[in-house]
């Protein structure tokens, strides 16, 4: 089942034409990764897919569903561009920023409930950081705050989740981690994920699908998972070792269970 699908999809900032005529899609399950150079639209690709961004043309359904009447936005997670640079200063707890994404359910003024808690508590768990709901997200590492985010991101139980490099600013041993968790989100609760980066090659080796947007406007997609090293060398022309096996074997030395 295609969960999105994107037809024929043109738009531009005032007369600057930024995506021409894109049509991909991604089924339930997916992993998809957008790569492309700086300015080529990937966030305003991933913005038009959240309603941010009105499309000039085409189309675009949502779990089947067209944008222009799609109300289930419960079903649909973002780890925005902006989550990096959060005021950390700011003095919220872990599952206060993790909650701020119920008060559309609870209302802004309602006090959480048991229930509530348990939903905090539920995706800190997820993102395995359940023994830190009570500190300050300051207090915490860069890996560890993305992670956060990602949990705020997780709280509605979303079918799709959306990322906008979410590797900025963490260090490679909070990477993998990142990377480890979105493969349990995506094999074990069947999350789709779209992930947009410029880490080619962490994202070939993790992702099934790859979505290359260049700076015409135009994309490059593999729907092929054996054949991902192909295409980064066709785009970008380097030879990618995409073996998964080695990768493992990092995280394992680095203490990192996947
Ligand atoms: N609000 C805006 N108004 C006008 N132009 C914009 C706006 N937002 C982005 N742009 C322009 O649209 C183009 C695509 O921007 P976008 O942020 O989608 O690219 P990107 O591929 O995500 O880039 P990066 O890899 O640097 O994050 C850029 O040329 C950018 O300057």
């Amino acid at each position: 089942m295609n969960v999105i699908d994107v037809k024929n999809l043109s738009f531009g900032y005032m007369d600057n034409l930024i995506l021409k005529n894109i049509t991909f899609s991604v089924e339930k399950g997916d992993f998809l990764g957008i790569i492309g150079p700086n300015g080529s639209g990937k966030s305003t690709l991933l913005k038009l897919m959240l309603k941010i961004l009105t499309p000039l043309s085409g189309e675009i359904k949502l779990l089947g569903e067209d944008i222009k009447s799609f109300k289930d936005w419960g079903s649909i997670g973002y780890v925005s561009q902006k989550a990096n640079s959060f005021n950390t200063s700011f003095p919220a707890t872990v599952e206060e920023v993790v909650g701020a994404n119920l008060f559309a359910k609870i209302g802004l003024f309602k006090i959480p409930d048991k229930n509530h808690h348990d939903m905090i508590l539920k995706a800190l768990q997820l993102v395995g950081l359940e023994d830190c709901s009570k500190k300050l997200i300051g207090n915490l590492s860069g890996g560890q705050q993305q992670r956060v985010f990602i949990a705020r991101a997780l709280i509605n139980n979303p079918k799709i989740l959306f990322l906008d490099e979410p590797t900025v600013g963490i260090d490679s041993k909070s990477e993998s981690a990142l990377y480890c968790l979105l493969a349990k989100l995506q094999k074990e609760l069947g999350i789709t994920i779209i992930m947009v980066t410029h880490d080619i090659q962490d994202i070939a080796l993790h992702a099934n699908k790859l979505l290359y947007l260049s700076e015409s406007g135009i994309i490059s997609y593999t729907q092929n998972e054996n054949i991902k090293a192909e295409f980064i060398k066709q785009i970008y022309g380097i030879d990618l070792k995409l073996d998964c096996h080695n990768c493992k074997n990092n995280l394992k030395k680095e203490g990192i269970k996947c």
